[in-house]
């Protein structure tokens, strides 16, 4: 735990996991508290370490990530629910951004639980969780992200909304390697935006869920996934080559939603197997899966 004062300089870190979700469906609502998604997702042992720091010499509120400034909207949607005082956030990913492994709610989740220290604010762990969904479902930048890296593991999100109302459950699990290869970007809002892909997740996302409840396993979520990677057709071509690929090795591999990325969860004997078939397609990431939530550190 880190936690400063001199100077009249507040500062405090914080430690949020990555997520990717295997498949989903759109639950929209005028209320951010009532929007989100249903699904399922795995929470990484990856994520985003994020510190704030506020006091005499921070005069506005900027959001720096991987050292670089950014617009940073949804961490700002959190530091305007909690404070008038202007912020700086410092946010060191190690996950990859904006690929589906959920670093928008990883930094908002962040900013709310840093913030909260740093200030002595006092508001409970499900307060911050519900102050970051909101902040991602007003910026469009996620729906059920927060919820599972809310609670950790392989989260199943059985009812949309806000982590203190949605209705949430696990599939128990060591702490399996998860391998992944990062091809590029996919923007949320722009996948969110169109409504016949909407419609195509919907229906998807309903069946798999049906069929994921019928057998709640870890191998039944990544055929879950991947089915319903095939029925929405978000994937790229090499997307699809790659899971292609993996499956003719015997291993079930599917898209990172919402990203340019293929994940799987290999058994000890095939990991070095798939890590050498994904490394052809790309820059490959090893995590484990994280049964843990969000800490200060
Ligand atoms: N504190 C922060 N830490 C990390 N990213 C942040 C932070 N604040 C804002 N962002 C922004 O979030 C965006 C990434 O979010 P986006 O929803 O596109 O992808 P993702 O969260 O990485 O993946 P996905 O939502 O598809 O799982 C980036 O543009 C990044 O600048
Ligand atoms: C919309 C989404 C797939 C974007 O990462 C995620 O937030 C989710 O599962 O709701």
């Amino acid at each position: 735990m880190q936690f400063e004062s001199c100077n009249n300089t507040l500062t405090a870190r914080a430690f949020a996991p990555a997520h990717i979700t295997g498949f989903f469906q759109i639950h929209d609502h005028n209320e951010p508290m009532k929007k989100g998604s249903t699904g399922c997702g795995l929470v990484l042992d990856g994520g985003v370490y994020t510190t704030v720091t506020t006091g005499n010499n921070v005069e506005i509120t900027e959001i720096f990530l991987n050292g670089e400034k950014v617009s940073g909207d949804t961490s700002k949607s959190v530091i305007e629910s909690m404070t008038e005082l202007p912020v700086k956030v410092e946010s060191i990913s190690d996950i990859p951004i904006g690929s589906g492994f959920g670093a928008s709610g990883a930094g908002a989740l962040g900013t709310a639980y840093a913030l909260n220290h740093a200030l002595s604010m006092e508001y409970t762990s499900m307060q911050l969780n519900d102050i970051a969904h909101v902040a991602e479902v007003k910026n469009g930048s996620g729906l059920g992200d927060v919820a599972g890296q809310a609670h950790g593991g392989i989260l199943v999100r059985k009812t949309p909304g806000a982590p203190s109302i949605a209705l949430t459950d696990q599939i128990p699990t060591r702490e399996r390697e998860v391998c992944c290869v990062v091809l590029g970007k996919l923007s949320t809002g722009s996948v969110l935006g169109n409504k016949d892909m909407v419609k195509n997740i919907n229906a998807a996302g309903k069946e798999a869920m049906k069929k994921l409840l019928e057998k709640p396993t870890a191998s039944n979520f990544m055929l879950c996934s991947r089915e319903f990677t095939m029925k929405t057709g978000l994937a790229g071509d090499k997307v699809m080559e790659i899971i292609e690929t993996a499956e003719a090795s015997g291993v079930i591999a599917s898209q990172a939603m919402l990203g340019n990325a293929v994940f799987s969860i290999p058994s000890v004997t095939c990991a070095q197997e798939l890590v050498d078939l994904f490394s052809e397609f790309g820059e490959v990431h090893r995590f484990r899966i994280r049964t843990g939530s969000i800490r200060i550190v």
